[in-house]
């Protein structure tokens, strides 16, 4: 299979300018990048690599990835823990629009690149990021376990998947900030039942200490490389079998 190299990932730090609208809510806006440049134009099917001279690293097989979720469920966070291995901590910045990152995982010796859009959780942004649904090949679904609001808004984002998504996208839900165990609002059996109810794999995680951050990532990537390459004599991955042999538990990462 031939390789490409990846273009440098166009992250919430890069200057490119922003032609959304600045944030009137209370809290600061971070710029956004509305519309992708045409070497990141959402497309329908998996891209396979092409020998590219450009700088960065080789990859077979690129895929997008879309964190959605209510404002402030921590979507920018894990995937700068996922991209950087670092924290945002201290003053929250909301996504404006969306914006989004690159990361090339090897996947059983195959190089998958993951580009990953990191949508705007408030409500005023939600016809911007209708948009970027129907090419999104995975989505990674957040709410806040310390936020039971967040919690209870999943079945909406779920609708909303419905109509804007792919039928056969990849979904994950994810309860974030399980470091926050005094806060803590919705219990770990009610994140599972929700998922099994509707057929979600599901993890809780922690952009905070890290906790399966990697994990729901490299996850979705073998899913999705699988169903991209898998020839008929390999076994099937199976995702939720996966996550729940390889997710951790909070209690072993609390800090
Ligand atoms: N304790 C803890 N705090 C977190 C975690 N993830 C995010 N936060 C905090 O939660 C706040 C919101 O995080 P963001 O990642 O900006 O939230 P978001 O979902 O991107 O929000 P929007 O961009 O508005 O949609 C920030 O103050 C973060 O520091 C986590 O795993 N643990
Ligand atoms: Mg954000």
């Amino acid at each position: 299979m031939s390789r490409k190299k990846t273009p440098k990932s166009k992250g919430a730090s890069a200057p490119a300018a922003s032609v959304l609208p600045a944030a009137n809510g209370s809290r600061p806006a971070r710029p956004g990048i509305a519309r992708p440049g045409p070497q990141v134009r959402p497309n329908g099917p998996p891209q396979l690599g092409r020998p590219s001279l450009g700088s960065g690293d080789f990859y077979d097989v690129t895929f997008k990835v879309m964190l959605v979720g209510d404002s402030g469920v921590g979507k920018t966070c894990l995937l700068v823990r996922f991209k950087d291995g670092a924290f945002l901590a201290g003053t929250f910045i909301s996504t404006v629009g969306i914006d989004f990152r690159n990361k090339v995982l090897d996947v059983d010796g195959m190089k998958v690149k993951l580009q990953i859009w990191d949508t705007a959780g408030q409500e005023r942004f939600r016809s911007v990021t209708h948009a970027y649904y129907r090419d999104a090949h995975a989505l990674l679904l957040l709410y806040d376990v310390t936020n039971k609001a967040s919690f209870d808004n999943i079945q909406a984002w779920l609708t909303e998947i419905q109509e804007y998504a792919q039928h056969d996208v990849v979904l994950m839900l994810l309860g974030n900030k399980v470091d926050s165990a005094q806060e803590r609002a919705v219990k770990r059996e009610d994140g599972e039942k929700l998922a099994k109810e509707y057929g979600l794999p599901f993890m809780e995680t922690s952009a905070k200490t890290g906790l399966n951050v990697d994990l729901a990532f490299t996850a979705i990537a073998k899913e999705l490389k699988q169903r991209s390459t898998k020839a008929p004599s390999e076994p099937r991955f199976r995702l939720h079998d996966y996550v729940k042999r390889e997710g951790r538990g909070a209690s072993c990462c609390t800090p």
